[in-house]
C-alpha cells in the first residue's frame, strides 16, 4: 500500500520544516504566555498542550483546515443524530445516551426508560430483593461480552475501584479460549452467580459460546431444573436472539442500532457498570461525559479540547510521519485505558476507504501505552531515544483516593519528569560530562558520550483532572471519542463502521467446518490447509 504520509497543505508543510529545526524550549523563550496560550479547560479536566511542536501559525492553520472540511456543521450533525455512519445509514448517538444538550427528543425518552429499568433492576440485586435459584443472594457479577461489550464497562470498573460497592464483585469474560472463563467459574459459587450476557448483535460466536457453557455449568450444578432466569439477564438490541437463547424477555435491557459497539458503555451495556458502582455512580459518569458533550458542541474550535487533541494528532501522523500515539495514564487504575482507547481509536479510524475513493494520507495511528510509572521500565528507553517520533498523552489525577502522599507524590513528580526529560533532551556535553563525573577518561568520555544523548524535542499533552471520579472518567472518555470523529471528518473517513474485522469471522466459521470434517478445505492455500492438519492431528492423539 503506498500511502503519502504527508498531506498537501504547502504552508502547513513550509512550517512543519522550521519547526523541526526550532527547540520546544526557544518556543517557550519566545512567548512567555505560551502555557497559558496553549493550555484549556473542560468538565473537570485541564489540557497542557504546551510541549507541543506547533506555533500560533500553525494552530491557525490546522483550526483552518478543520473549517474547510465543515467540522463545526459534522459536529452539529452528529449530535442532532443524522444518519452521519453513511455506510450503514444511521446515525451514531452514543451522546443521546448520557443526555447531551442537543438529544432528540424521541431517543431521550427510550434512553430514560432503560435507564429507569436498569436502575430498578440495580436496586433490586443491591437490596437483596432480587436473589438466585436457590435463595441466595447476588454476590458476582460476570459480564460476558467481547470488544466494545466489554472493554468500556471492564476499564470503567477498573478505573473506578474506588467505588465499589461492597458485597458485588464484577468479573469480564470475553476470550472464546475458555481458560477465561474457567479462571471466573472456579472462583465463584452459582447459587449467587449473576451472568450478564452482553452483545449489541447477539450473534458474536465468543459471547454466545462463553454463555451456553456458563448456563451449562449453572445447571449441572444447580441441576437440570435451575430457575436459568434468577442467574442470566442480557444487554442488546436484538432482544429476540437474546429470547431464543432462554433469557426471560423482562431481563433483556435493550440498546440500539443507533449506538455503535465502542461508543456503547454509556447504554445498558453499562449495566456492570451500574452493578459494580452503583446507579448513582454510573449517572455521574453519563454527566461528565454530557458536559464533555456540551463543551464540543458549543466551544469555538480554538478553545475546543477534543478538536485541538485531534488536530495535533493529524499534525503528527500527516506532517511528521507519526505512526503511533502512546496513551500513558499515571493512575493505576486508569492501567487498562490505552487498551480501551486502541479498540475506540483503531476500529474507528484503522481504515483506507475514504467517503468517496481510498484515503490520501495516512489515517488513524497505531494507538499503545501502559500506567505511568511502569511504562518507564520497560518502553520508555524507546521514546526517550529510540529513532521514531512518537507523540504522548499523559493523564493524571492531582489526588490520589488514599491516604499515601508520598506514593502520590512520587507518581506525580514522576509524570511531569517525563514529559520534560521528552522535551529538553541532553545534550553532547552535558552527557559527555556525566562519564567524566563518574571516572571515565577524556577519551573515554568524548567517544562514549553519544550513547547517552537524548535528542529531546518529542511531543506531549498532559491531561490533568481533580481526582478520577465518575464525572472525571466521563469526560475523559468523552473527550478522546470525540478526538476520534474530529480526526474522521478531517481524513473523510466513517468512523462508525467496522467492516475490515467481518472477513476472518467468517473465515473462522469456515475452518471450524474444514477442522470438523463437514466442509472441503481445499480451497484454502497449502499452509493454511497443513496448520489445519496440524490441529486434526493432535485431535486424533487425544482420542487415543
Ligand atoms: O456486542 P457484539 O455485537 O457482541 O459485538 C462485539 C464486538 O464485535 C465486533 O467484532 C466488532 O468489531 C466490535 O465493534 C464489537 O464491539
Amino acid at each position: 500500500m503506498s500511502i503519502p504520509s504527508l498531506s498537501h497543505n504547502d504552508e502547513l508543510l513550509a512550517l512543519q520544516n522550521v519547526l523541526a529545526s526550532q527547540s520546544l524550549i526557544s518556543l517557550f523563550v519566545e512567548d512567555a504566555n505560551r502555557t497559558e496560550d496553549y493550555s484549556c479547560e473542560a468538565s473537570g479536566l485541564y489540557l497542557d498542550y504546551s510541549k507541543n511542536r506547533v506555533n500560533s501559525r500553525a494552530m491557525a492553520l490546522l483550526f483552518n483546515a478543520a473549517r474547510e472540511k465543515n467540522l463545526e456543521q459534522k459536529i452539529q450533525a452528529l449530535l442532532g443524530g443524522e444518519a452521519i455512519n453513511y455506510t450503514e445509514k444511521r446515525p451514531a448517538l452514543h451522546t443521546a445516551l448520557r443526555g447531551a444538550s442537543n438529544t432528540p427528543a424521541d431517543k431521550k425518552a427510550l434512553v430514560d426508560d432503560v435507564h429507569v429499568k436498569m436502575a430498578e433492576f440495580v436496586d433490586s440485586i443491591h437490596s437483596c430483593r432480587w436473589r438466585g435459584s436457590t435463595g441466595k443472594t447476588i454476590t458476582d457479577i460476570v459480564n460476558i461480552g467481547i470488544g466494545g461489550s466489554d472493554l468500556g464497562p471492564l476499564m470503567v470498573t477498573e478505573a473506578l475501584k474506588p467505588y465499589q460497592q461492597k458485597n458485588i464483585r464484577c468479573h469480564f469474560v470475553s476470550n472464546v479460549d475458555a481458560a477465561d472463563l474457567l479462571s471466573i467459574l472456579a472462583n465463584t459459587n452459582p447459587e449467587s452467580t449473576l451472568f450478564v450476557v452482553a452483545s449489541k448483535t447477539f450473534t458474536t460466536l465468543e459471547t454466545l459460546t462463553n454463555a451456553t457453557t456458563a448456563r451449562d455449568w449453572l445447571t449441572r450444578a444447580l441441576g437440570a431444573d435451575v430457575d436459568v432466569s434468577k442467574h442470566f439477564v442480557a444487554t442488546t438490541s436484538n432482544v429476540e436472539n437474546a429470547v431464543k437463547f432462554g433469557i426471560d424477555a423482562r431481563n433483556v435491557f435493550p440498546m440500539w442500532d443507533w449506538v455503535g459497539g465502542r461508543y456503547s458503555l454509556w447504554s445498558s451495556i453499562g449495566l456492570p457498570i451500574a452493578l459494580g458502582l452503583g446507579m448513582e455512580n454510573f449517572k455521574a459518569l453519563l454527566a461528565g461525559a454530557a458536559e464533555m458533550d456540551n463543551h464540543f458542541s458549543e466551544q469555538p474550535l480554538e478553545k475546543n479540547m477534543p478538536v485541538i487533541l485531534a488536530l495535533l494528532g493529524v499534525w503528527y501522523t500527516n506532517y511528521w510521519e507519526a505512526d503511533t500515539h502512546a496513551i500513558i495514564p499515571y493512575a493505576h487504575d486508569l492501567r487498562l485505558f490505552p487498551k480501551y482507547l486502541q479498540q475506540l481509536d483503531m476500529e474507528s479510524n484503522g481504515k483506507s476507504a475514504a467517503h468517496k475513493g481510498q484515503v490520501k494520507q495516512a489515517t488513524g495511528p497505531i494507538i499503545w501505552g501502559e500506567a505511568g510509572t511502569n511504562g518507564q521500565h520497560s518502553f520508555h528507553q524507546l521514546l526517550h531515544q529510540g529513532t521514531r517520533l512518537v507523540p504522548v498523552d499523559f493523564i493524571a489525577p492531582l489526588k490520589a483516593h488514599h491516604e499515601h502522599n508520598d506514593h502520590q507524590t512520587h507518581l506525580f513528580a514522576n509524570c511531569l519528569s517525563q514529559s520534560y526529560a521528552l522535551m529538553v533532551g541532553k545534550t553532547l556535553e552535558q552527557a559527555k560530562q556525566e562519564f567524566i563525573d563518574i571516572g571515565y577518561s577524556d577519551e573515554e568520555s568524548e567517544q562514549l558520550a553519544h550513547h547517552k544523548v537524548m535528542e529531546g524535542n518529542r511531543p506531549t499533552n498532559t491531561i490533568l483532572m481533580d481526582q478520577l471520579t465518575p464525572k472525571n472518567l466521563g469526560a475523559l472518555i468523552a473527550l478522546y471519542e470525540h478526538k476520534v470523529f474530529v480526526q474522521s471528518v478531517i481524513w473523510d473517513i466513517n468512523p462508525f463502521d467496522q467492516w475490515g474485522v467481518e472477513l476472518g469471522k467468517k473465515i473462522s466459521t469456515l475452518i471450524s467446518g474444514v477442522i470438523n470434517n463437514e466442509i472441503d478445505g481445499s480451497t484454502f492455500d497449502a499452509s493454511t490447509q497443513s496448520l489445519i492438519k496440524r490441529y486434526q492431528n493432535s485431535l486424533k492423539l487425544d482420542d487415543l
